[in-house]
């Protein structure tokens, strides 16, 4: 549904995006985890048609965000982390106002608010000014807002941030039930345990680039101490990419360029051993060895050094 592939974006000297490739199948809901400055909300506006990518392209159901943006518009619904909420609004009026920016008839407008004031928990908030609202609840009706329209996908750039504990856990309760309306979900945050409960898979970024994805059992296992290797050979590259997937303790192997890569949660003897099995097997290996990439760094920076929710539940 969501597919981001060797996305770079430039800021001047500072890289947003570093050959971001991400793909979200349909009816997930789905982590995007980073530090700050990690990309996550370049990604996002991106993905939204707000910004243009340097490189790469990013589609939404099929649609490309640059050339059918008005396409891809209308099955998106965008949650920016900081959003303007019209002050002498009264909440259902905010809606109807979005309502008909989205060409929804008229008298459809006022059964549409109140449905989607029902849906985010706040019907009786309807005649109430948005300024007045609590921000939790304020951050309940603009995802309200994004959801005028039916959007297929919902972009929820830090959803939860600055709420109070009752205030998120009110939050991850609605997207639950969009998860059960089969809508595509991408929600970002600093840290993985905020979103460990909520996610079906979750990729972790930093400095513009996709560090690992994965389901939050699997992620934990990685920030736990797997490594992510990088084997240089003469040739035969996608062969023994496609070997190595078949080896033990390895995951996620790929071809780039004369290199292969992989995420290995083996021991050191174990690496030990499986570097000698591929020079036993023929193929020319002229590197081989880890990549370090800040990863500890990242991981510790996201899980906040541990996860204690293991996403099995
Ligand atoms: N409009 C801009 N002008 C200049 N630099 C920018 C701009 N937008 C983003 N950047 C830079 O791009 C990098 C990625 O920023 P981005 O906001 O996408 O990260 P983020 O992961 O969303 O961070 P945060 O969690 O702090 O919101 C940062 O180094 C940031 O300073």
């Amino acid at each position: 549904m969501i597919e981001f592939n060797g996305v770079s974006k430039n800021f001047g000297a500072a890289r947003a995006l570093d050959q971001f490739s991400l793909t979200v199948r349909e009816g997930l809901v789905y982590g995007l985890i980073g530090p700050n400055g990690a990309g996550k909300t370049t990604a996002m506006s991106i993905l939204a048609t707000l910004q243009l990518p340097d490189a790469g392209t990013v589609t939404v159901d099929g649609r490309d965000v640059v050339r059918e943006a008005g396409e891809v518009r209308g099955r998106i619904g965008y949650m920016p982390d900081f959003f303007g909420v019209y002050d002498d609004l009264r909440a259902a009026e905010y809606l109807e106002f979005f309502a008909a920016a989205y060409h929804i008839p008229a008298g459809r407008r006022s059964r549409l608010a109140a449905g989607l004031l029902e849906l985010v928990d706040l019907p009786d908030k309807a005649g109430v000014y948005v300024d007045s609202l609590s921000r939790g609840m304020k951050q309940r009706l603009a995802l309200a807002r994004c959801l005028v329209h039916d959007p297929k996908v919902l972009i929820l750039d830090e959803p939860a941030s600055g709420l109070d504990p009752r205030a998120r856990a009110e939050m991850k309760e609605i997207i639950r039930h969009l998860k059960q309306m089969d809508k595509t979900v991408l929600i970002s945050s600093h840290i993985l345990p905020e979103l460990a409960e909520i996610c079906d898979e979750v990729a972790i970024m930093d400095q513009g680039k996709l560090i690992a994805c994965g389901t939050v059992a699997e992620i934990t296992a990685f920030s736990r101490g797997a490594r992510q290797m990088r084997i240089e050979v003469l040739d035969r590259v996608k062969e023994l990419a496609d070997y190595l997937a078949t080896r033990p303790g390895v995951s996620d192997s790929h071809a780039d360029g004369p290199t292969v890569q992989f995420i290995f949660s083996g021991e050191q003897a174990e690496q030990a051993e499986l570097l000698q099995v591929i020079i036993t097997a023929g193929w020319p290996v002229t590197e081989f060895g880890e990549v370090k990439r800040n990863l500890e760094e990242a991981f510790m920076a996201v899980t906040g050094g541990e996860v204690e929710n293991d996403g099995g539940n």
